[in-house]
């Protein structure tokens, strides 16, 4: 999907690189994009940073090692952006969540919680959007961690769904005894995270520094 998209926009492919390649050829690469798995990311990276190539990089799952992948691009001069979602929608919605988890901080009476369907195929859980969307509440309330299913009071808890062919569906639900209010992004398909992703390469051609897609959108 990101190769359909880049040439859609008049990019060359210069390479492509999966679990079997051996040689990488760095030398006519403006941008790298990594959307591997969360066991290689972090070292396709690095081999990046080395060759003095700017990443983008869609892999959740890895985020143990995000404050080393920095510290590498900064060490090298490079540029780097990580986004669990790359789509625009989602990014809006990443702000929609904050500006609301700091309208319900006081309400002591609704309880917060989560859920995101994925695909049978996806190898982590929560999905990388969740914990960013759990982050940003933590962030803006008095909630202090999140969990996955039974979490004690104080904390997010995440319900996880794997089901079919689910391109990525993210809720988060504020509840009292006398209402609810819900929030809720539907992926359609996955061209939307290949699309922001492209739009992302096109953006940090050129910069150095560690980026997010909040300056790349320019979302206030
Ligand atoms: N940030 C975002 O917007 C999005 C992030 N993702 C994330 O991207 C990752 C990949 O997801 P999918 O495309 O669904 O998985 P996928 O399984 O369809 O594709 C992953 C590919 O990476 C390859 N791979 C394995 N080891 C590799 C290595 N060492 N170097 C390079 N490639 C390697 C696999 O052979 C496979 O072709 C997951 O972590 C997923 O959560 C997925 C969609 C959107
Ligand atoms: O694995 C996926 O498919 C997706 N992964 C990302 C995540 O973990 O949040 C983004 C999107 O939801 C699709």
């Amino acid at each position: 999907m990101i190769e359909q998209v880049a040439l859609s926009r008049n990019h060359t492919i210069v390479a492509k690189v999966d679990v079997d390649t051996v040689d990488i050829d760095f030398s006519e690469m403006d941008v790298a994009i990594d959307f591997s798995m969360p066991s290689a990311a972090y070292g396709n990276l690095t081999k990046c940073f080395e060759h003095g190539v700017p990443v983008i990089s869609g892999t959740t799952g890895w985020l143990d090692k995000y404050d080393e992948a920095v510290a590498l691009c900064k060490e090298n001069k490079g540029a780097f952006i990580y986004a669990s979602n790359f789509s625009l929608g989602v990014n809006v919605f990443f702000e929609l969540n904050e500006y609301l988890a700091k309208m319900m901080k006081n309400l002591d009476q609704y309880k917060v919680s989560m859920e995101e369907i994925h695909h049978t195929q996806k190898l982590d859980e929560p999905s990388g959007t969740a914990i960013t969307l759990a982050e940003g509440i933590i962030k803006n309330t008095n909630y202090s961690a999140w969990k996955l299913e039974n979490a004690p009071a104080g904390e997010i808890p995440i319900v996880s769904k794997r089901i079919g062919t689910t391109p990525g569906t993210h809720s988060i639900d504020y509840s009292s005894e006398v209402d609810s209010i819900e929030i809720k992004h539907t992926a359609h398909n996955r061209e939307g995270f290949a699309l922001g992703a492209v739009i992302a390469a096109e953006w940090i051609v050129g910069k150095t520094g560690v980026f997010t897609m909040k300056d790349v959108l320019n979302l206030g």
